[in-house]
């Protein structure tokens, strides 16, 4: 059972669409209202990224036997590579009494639909598949067949976005400060004690 204290903030987008770049800001700007549930990945870690803070750095056999043991609230496998929610990360924020943030992707916030989390839906929507491609290149993060993938499962995940019924929000990062603003004014319409969070 994870359900319990403030409703969990789900940010879920194509990638390159914006979510760490929206959820750093947030989190930065209200330290104190939001915590960040560090996800599991096998993939391997960027340039400055920490295990612990921005991911666990984990392995397909350790993954793999975690999820058998009922470890994982979502997992997903996204470019050949697996993620995941731990019950333990999410409980890790909820103790602290701060909303948890998660950034996840699209058949992660299928399985979160089945679980007793409620959390807060936010799809993160990109201008445009080309605009996602110039982000993501100027990233620089990829190499050229898993930036492919990428956005090919981004066309997919733009549908899946705008079906009724899936989010709570979309919001169009066409522009950050637009989009961050957007992103706050629902977080204050949507958290009982919105006159505390901001
Ligand atoms: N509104 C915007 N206008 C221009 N560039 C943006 C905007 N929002 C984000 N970016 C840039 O686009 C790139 C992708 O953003 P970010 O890494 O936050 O995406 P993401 O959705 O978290 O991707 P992933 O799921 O791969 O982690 C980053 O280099 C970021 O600085």
């Amino acid at each position: 059972m994870v359900q319990k204290g403030p409703r969990p903030l789900v940010l879920c987008g194509p990638s390159g669409s914006g979510k760490s770049t929206l959820l750093k800001r947030l989190l930065n700007d209200f330290p104190d209202k939001f915590g960040f549930s560090v996800s599991h990945t096998t993939r391997a870690p960027r340039t400055g990224e920490k295990d612990g803070i921005h991911y666990h750095f984990t392995n397909k056999d350790d993954m793999i036997a975690a999820i058998e043991k009922g470890e994982f609230i979502e997992t997903a496998t996204f470019s050949g590579n697996m993620y995941g929610t731990s019950k333990h990360a999410v409980e890790e924020v909820r103790r602290t009494g701060k909303i948890c943030v998660l950034d996840i992707e699209m058949e992660g916030v299928k399985q979160v639909k089945c679980t007793d989390l409620d959390p807060l839906l936010v799809f993160v929507m990109p201008p445009s598949i080309e605009e996602l491609e110039r982000r993501l290149r100027r990233r620089n993060t990829d190499p050229e067949n898993a930036l492919r993938k990428r956005l090919a499962t981004a066309k997919r995940e733009i549908e899946f976005g705008q079906q009724p019924g899936n989010f709570h929000v979309i919001i169009l990062n066409d522009n950050l400060d637009k989009a961050y603003l957007e992103l706050c004014e629902f977080i204050a319409k949507n958290v009982p004690d919105k006159g505390e969070v901001f």
